[in-house]
């Protein structure tokens, strides 16, 4: 199985259930939206998957690695956005990358190559010699996805990484990461926004620590997600 596996994960914050048996599969290939309300639990999954801590029952495996047993080979698998942008404003957006890539371990002749490729990807090449301070928001979030693909990740993980973007430059990314995934990319999308869940995507609904639906996007929300998210997520409050 080479997507992303989550079965049976638990997490409590002090008294507080924050995932309760969460489980859910991204084929390798696939968009999977995890779509939740505000205090639902995206950002503690997302805390589990990247290793930030590790969940007391359960299992994660990415790409095939399991988070526990192989945890360098599981991460070295996965791109990661956050919701807290993580750029140097006075470097150019090559350097900003070029500097991730040798985190990396990347040699220079191949993050040179390697930094094109991904700025091509997120329409950015022609940027590659501007301060990341004078991107706008829109651009500052797609140059931390180029940078989250450099290692050629299989596996990207977003935590909301639309937060703060006006309307054009959220359906710009959404498009783009819709179009990675296309070309073979796992991708787990964590979000509030149903306006960004397509028909054809895989989609999780987490509500409360728990997994409320799981499936394809348009056969749990029929011909309004809006009003099935609504109503999934108001039962319980
Ligand atoms: N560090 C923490 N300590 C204690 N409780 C926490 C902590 N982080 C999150 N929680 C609680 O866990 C629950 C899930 O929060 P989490 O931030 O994971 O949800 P979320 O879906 O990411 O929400 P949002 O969309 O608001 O970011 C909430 O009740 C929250 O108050």
């Amino acid at each position: 199985m080479s997507g992303l596996t989550v079965e049976g994960i638990n997490h409590d914050w002090g008294a507080r259930r924050a995932l309760d048996g969460v489980s859910f599969t991204v084929q390798s290939g696939r968009f999977c939206a995890l779509l939740g309300p505000n205090g639902a639990g995206k950002s503690t999954l997302f805390g589990m998957l990247t290793r930030l801590f590790m969940p007391r029952a359960g299992r994660i495996t990415v790409a095939g690695h399991d988070m526990a047993r192989e945890p360098r080979a599981a991460l070295a698998r996965m791109g990661v956005v956050f919701q807290a942008s993580t750029l140097d404003p006075d470097l150019t957006v090559k350097r900003n990358l070029l500097y991730f890539a040798a985190l990396h371990g990347l040699p220079g002749s191949e993050a040179e190559k390697r930094a094109m490729v991904v700025l091509e990807q997120l329409g950015m090449a022609e940027r590659a010699g501007e301060k990341a301070a004078k991107l706008n928001g829109g651009h500052r979030r797609r140059m931390e996805i180029a940078r989250a693909l450099l290692h050629r990740p299989q596996v990207l993980l977003l935590d909301e990484p639309t937060v703060g973007l006006d309307a054009a430059s959220r359906a710009a990314i959404t498009t783009h990461v819709h179009d990675l995934a296309a070309g073979g990319l796992t991708v787990l999308w964590a979000t509030h926004l149903v306006d960004e869940v397509r028909e054809k995507d895989r989609l999780v609904i987490l509500h409360q620590g728990r997994v409320l639906a799981n499936g394809e996007a348009g056969e749990i929300g029929g011909d309004d997600l809006t009003a099935r998210f609504l109503a999934l997520t108001a039962e319980r409050r």
